[in-house]
């Protein structure tokens, strides 16, 4: 028996987004199975963010399905999706800069734990959760930050709590988006490291510009251009293929 066959955690199915006279999906079908390292590419304006948008229940699409776990989502609200274990990284301008990242993975783990209706319990006393959030603080590389404030970190450091946040929900389905943009070169090996060293159980999506990271990363790459999927493959593939490098050269020649 194929081992892969039950292991489908999700799934898109034809699905379309238009906007007036604009076609940002065009019948984009994806299957995501469970620890994959998937990598989704493609130049500016190729549907990449209208795609995860729908993925995540901002946007809803004109014409097809998005399925987790075998479910039908495409109706949910965002929140309910991240229920279902669907997380994707929190943008920085979301974090809550007056909180330390010890806080704030601490809120995160106790929501996901359900313990906010034990309210009156105050934060630090249940030691499971600081256990929790210890772990985290250094999957993350926020240790020597844990009590500083969230808005007072270096910018790299701020969107390794965007992942921890995320992580610390404990999804089966991680959406990462664009984890390395505007991360100085000094502070991108540890987005690369900590990246590379997430739980083999999540299933992971990846949207980035940086290429380092999507080949260092990406077991898998789905290739979008003009919201159609041009083609999918390992990474060996799709470093070889060249309609690929045409797009990527095309985009070059013309700025
Ligand atoms: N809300 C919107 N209204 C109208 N057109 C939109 C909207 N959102 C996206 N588009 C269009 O849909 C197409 C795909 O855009 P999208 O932002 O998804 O691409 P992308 O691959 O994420 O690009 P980038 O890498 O530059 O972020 C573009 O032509 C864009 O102009």
């Amino acid at each position: 028996m194929n081992p892969n066959t039950n292991d489908v955690v999700l799934e898109t199915k034809h699905l379309v987004k238009r906007f007036g006279g604009i076609t940002a999906t065009n019948d984009v079908s994806l299957t995501l199975r469970r620890g994959a390292r998937h990598a989704l590419i493609g130049p500016n304006g190729a549907g990449k963010t209208t795609l995860i948008n729908q993925l995540t229940g901002v946007s809803a699409p004109t014409e097809g399905q998005v399925l987790l776990g075998g479910r039908d989502i495409t109706g949910l609200a965002p929140h309910k999706r991240v229920a279902l274990g669907l997380a994707r990284t929190f943008q920085i301008n979301q974090l809550f800069g007056e909180l330390t990242p010890m806080q704030s993975l601490a809120l995160a783990v106790s929501s996901r734990r359900d313990a906010a209706r034990r309210w009156w319990q105050p934060m630090g006393s249940d030691t499971t959760i600081t256990e929790e959030v210890e772990t985290l603080l250094t999957q993350f590389r926020l240790e020597a930050h844990a009590d500083r404030r969230t808005r007072e970190l270096p910018y790299g450091k701020r969107r390794l709590l965007e992942i921890g946040l995320a992580v610390a929900l404990k999804p089966s389905v991680l959406l990462l988006d664009e984890p390395a943009a505007g991360v100085p070169a000094s502070e991108r090996q540890d987005i690369l490291d900590t990246v590379a060293a997430l739980p083999e159980d999540v299933s992971v999506v990846l949207i980035e510009h940086d290429m380092d990271l999507v080949f260092s990363f990406a077991k898998s790459m789905t290739v979008l251009v003009n919201g159609t999927v041009l083609t999918e493959g390992t990474p060996e593939q799709i470093a070889a293929d060249p309609r690929v490098k045409a797009v990527y050269l095309g985009e070059q020649t013309h700025g």
